[in-house]
């Protein structure tokens, strides 16, 4: 099995990432930490609680990290998310204890406990808790299996016209992680893009029929309705499990070994993930981003692992 590292800001699509990362039999989740993006960290740590207890997740520590990014001033996504930062269903009173270490910390901790080379980050909200742990325990770096990350675009942005918000609420940390000497997967806004929660799509998940079905479906009723009055789309992205999905089955998406650079002077590109396409990619290039995805292989993951994970409540 493949052991992850959940870093989010829940977010109604960083929760489907949680669910198929615990609904998937391939995915060892051995930590979900959480990091101000979406919303504040108080708001998407509580969302990150009420998806693991409707998902019936047991056993996995759970820790809140960093509560802005490490230069700049908190942005946050109302305007996608809602207030709660998972507006929609109902969310149930958590009955998961938040560890009390810090999530920088349970970071190290987890990947300097396991065999180099085993353990792979997944980034799906703002990259700063990542970036701290690089800096505080470096030799991370060289034993993490990749790094795995929701963010960027190379010809799309959603939060400027050339920047993503993940990577642009905390350029500074995404410099730091895409230079780093780890491998770094970017599944971007150009891959999400082509994962539309179409009405079929949200039919085939509300067949399943349970508590946690309903609560994917609540949620994308209300992603359907803020995408289009915020971004004028049809149907709504759901970005992050693009990233697990890359993990559980690379052959989900295409990709191309590209250097990618954070542009953190710019006044109209700071936070763009510039991405060189001119061949060859140099010897050395550590980074990748996603192209094309398998839509059907995608949605059959997610609506997958929704039944497996049945109604556990
Ligand atoms: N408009 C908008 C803003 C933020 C996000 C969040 N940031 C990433 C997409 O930009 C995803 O991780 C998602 O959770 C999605 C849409
Ligand atoms: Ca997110």
């Amino acid at each position: 099995r493949k052991k992850i590292i959940l870093d989010c800001d829940p977010g109604h699509d960083d929760a489907v990432a949680l669910l198929l990362a615990h609904g998937n039999p391939d995915i060892e989740l051995l930590a979900v930490t959480t990091v101000v993006g979406n919303q504040t960290l108080e708001k998407v740590t509580r969302n990150a609680l009420s998806v693991g207890t409707i998902a019936g997740i047991t056993g996995v520590p759970f820790a809140a990290g960093c509560d802005r990014p490490l230069v700049r001033s908190i942005e946050t996504a109302p305007d996608i998310h809602g207030e709660t930062g998972m507006d929609g269903p109902e969310q149930p009173e958590s009955t998961i204890e938040l560890d009390p270490r810090h999530a920088v910390d349970l970071i190290i901790e987890t990947i300097m406990a396991h065999e180099p080379g085993t353990v792979t980050l997944v980034p799906t909200g703002g990259l700063t808790n990542i970036a701290m742990a690089a800096r505080k325990e470096p030799r991370i770096v060289e034993r993490v299996k990749e790094v795995v990350l929701m963010g960027g675009g190379y010809h799309v942005g959603n939060w400027s016209a050339v920047a993503e918000f993940n990577i642009i609420i905390d350029p500074e940390a995404a410099h730091i992680v895409f230079n780093e000497k780890w491998p770094v997967v970017m599944v971007g806004l150009d891959l999400t893009h082509q994962a539309l929660a179409t009405p079929e799509v949200v039919e085939n998940i509300a067949a399943v029929g349970t508590q946690p079905a309903k609560f994917v479906m609540e949620l994308m009723e209300f992603f359907t309705k803020t995408y289009k009055d915020a971004q004028g789309f049809d149907y709504p992205p759901v970005h992050d499990p693009c990233a697990v999905a890359y993990v559980i089955d690379p052959t989900v998406m295409t990709t191309r070994k590209v250097p990618v650079d954070i542009e953190l002077q710019g006044k109209l590109t700071l936070g763009m993930t510039v991405a060189d396409f001119r061949a060859p990619a140099p010897a050395d290039c550590n980074t990748s981003v996603a192209v094309d995805l398998d839509h059907e292989k995608f949605w059959n993951l997610v609506t997958d692992a929704i039944v497996r994970i049945g109604d556990p409540t």
